[in-house]
């Protein structure tokens, strides 16, 4: 019985390294038209992405002597690390690459199969089922809830941080004004989360972002059998729960006054009138059903995470750049006096939003150095032809550096200088060469809502304080959102309004 065992259990070890051997041999012959980046055996490039400062640089070096293409190994997995333009446009606009890389697999757990991590299928569905959430009238409703939020993080500012000499990290303050815009606007539930101070949700969307991408390059943390060794699995239990318990709490609270809306005669339960996200969740079907709880649940997370921390991201390094570059701060406020003339405090229209042009330029410019994404993830089940007979293999997954694609000296000369000028003629910048909000049919369904929140707030605080340097750069780590290890430091004094 014993010999048999063992026999059985060489027998499919043997079968497992066969495959696994078959499988690398096929993927690298058909890989052979892209440069290898060279490692380790076994384990292959994994050691040189343990720290979240400094993997996107080293990709970037790695891509850049070749063409904007190589390859790197994650233990068995293969990855296209891709900066190259016309790769790009091929991906990004190809219909057969539409699904997302092993590496989302570790959002799972927490966004489930929401519109982000959705399979091909079931993403065609979600998306056309979604995409009348942002609809320009629905998005004009919004404006309002964009003003009293931005008004309640000044009111916060005024108190706790107007001095003009101290060194304030701007990001939490961001981060729960954006947290009650996604809250109130998109689930029409409002939370207070400023007025709360703390949120336990913000930290535990921070710490998954953080793990998510740590489970990607950690030799342990990446397999789930050895996951649970680690720290982070009972952090990440933790997290979840948190982030969990508040998502079901807020779709079961508009589940509620949805109901007594309709019974009330208020409303348009089951009407025609165009609807907010998650109404449009609670009453739409899906394959002649309505969608189950747990679906709902996972498209709410999915909108609560990339409809808070990708906008925090984005408004607290504008907020940055603003306060290093004098000259551009004056022109925005010159904006601002012309819009809003001598009364600073009334609430802004959304004519006046799509007005502010100066500030569409800044905020260009800011997510060109500072993208909130700064790399996506894309894959094939089947062999998708390139040109010229070059094939990029079914199973390897093709990582798009936004960050990089964004910082090329060809495109953007003196690509780290901040100039918003840039953006004067967008017709000058080649398609697929900035690429904030990635692009093809995949790209991000909240942009044009991100823009006029973005806009909405950095309006706010500019009518509000003048941003003044702190003289300490932000150490830049990618962590699924664009993260900064040390804070986004500014100092903040009053603006006087004449
Ligand atoms: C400055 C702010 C934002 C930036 C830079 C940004 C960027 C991106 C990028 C690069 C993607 C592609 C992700 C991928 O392929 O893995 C994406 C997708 C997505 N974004 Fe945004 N986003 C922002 C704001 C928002 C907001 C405000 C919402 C919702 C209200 C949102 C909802 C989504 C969703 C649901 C997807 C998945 C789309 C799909 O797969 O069809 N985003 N975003």
């Amino acid at each position: 019985m014993g010999v048999l065992l063992v026999t059985f259990l060489i027998g499919g070890l043997v079968t497992l390294i066969s495959y696994w051997w078959y499988k690398d041999k096929l993927q690298r012959e058909k890989l052979a038209w892209i440069p290898r980046v060279p490692g380790l055996p076994i384990i292959g490039n994994i050691m040189e992405f343990t720290d979240s400062t400094v993997f996107v640089p080293i990709l970037l070096e790695h891509a850049s002597k070749n063409d904007g293409l190589c390859y790197i190994d994650l233990f068995n997995r293969k990855l296209i690390v891709a900066t190259n333009y016309d790769f790009l446009q091929f991906v990004l606009t190809s219909m057969n690459i539409l699904d997302k890389s092993f590496e989302y697999k570790f959002f799972h757990k927490w966004l489930g199969m929401g519109l982000l991590n959705a399979r091909e299928q079931r993403w065609k569905k979600s998306r056309k089922m979604l995409t009348p959430a942002f609809h320009f009238s629905i998005l004009e409703q919004f404006v309002d809830i964009f003003d009293n939020n931005s008004s309640i993080m000044c009111e916060l500012l005024q108190k706790e941080a107007i001095d003009s000499e101290s060194v304030l990290n701007i990001f939490p303050y961001v981060a729960m004004s954006t947290l009650d815009i996604i809250c109130e606007s998109a689930m029409r539930v409002p939370i207070g989360a400023q007025k709360n101070h703390r949120s336990d949700y913000v930290f535990a969307v921070k710490d998954m972002c953080r793990i998510v991408v740590e489970r990607v390059f950690s030799p342990i943390k990446m397999f789930d059998t050895l996951y649970p060794l680690t720290k982070d699995y009972y952090k990440e239990k933790r997290n979840l729960e948190i982030i969990h318990s508040r998502t079901l709490s807020v779709i079961r609270q508009r589940k509620k006054e949805l109901e007594k809306e309709a019974v009330e005669g208020r409303g348009d339960y089951g009407g025609k009138k165009k609807m907010a996200f998650l109404d449009l969740l609670l009453q739409s079907t899906i394959d002649g059903r309505p969608l189950t709880e747990e679906e709902i649940r996972a498209e709410v997370d999915t909108f609560m995470f990339e409809g808070h921390d990708t906008t925090s991201a984005a408004i607290s390094f504008t907020l940055y750049c603003l306060s290093e570059h004098e000259d551009v701060q004056r022109k925005a406020i010159e904006e601002q006096h012309r819009i809003f003339g001598k009364d600073k405090d009334r609430s802004v229209t959304h004519r006046e939003l799509l007005d502010m042009k100066y500030l569409e330029l800044v905020i260009k410019e800011s997510l060109r150095i500072y993208p909130s994404v700064p790399f996506v993830g894309r894959l094939s089940d089947k062999d998708v032809k390139y040109k010229d007979g070059k094939i990029i293999p079914a199973g390897v997954g093709v990582l798009i550096l936004i960050s990089c694609v964004n910082l090329d000296p060809k495109i953007f000369p003196d690509p780290h200088k901040f100039d918003p000028s840039r953006f004067e003629h967008p017709d000058k910048i080649p398609p697929y060469s900035y690429l904030p909000f990635s692009a093809g049919s995949r790209n991000c369904i909240g942009q044009k809502f991100a823009i006029l929140e973005m806009k909405a707030v950095i309006s706010k605080v500019l009518r509000n304080f003048v941003l003044l340097p702190a003289g300490e750069a932000p150490i830049i780590c990618a962590e699924t959102i664009l993260n900064s290890k040390n804070g986004v430091k500014v100092r903040l004094g009053k603006r006087e309004w004449i």
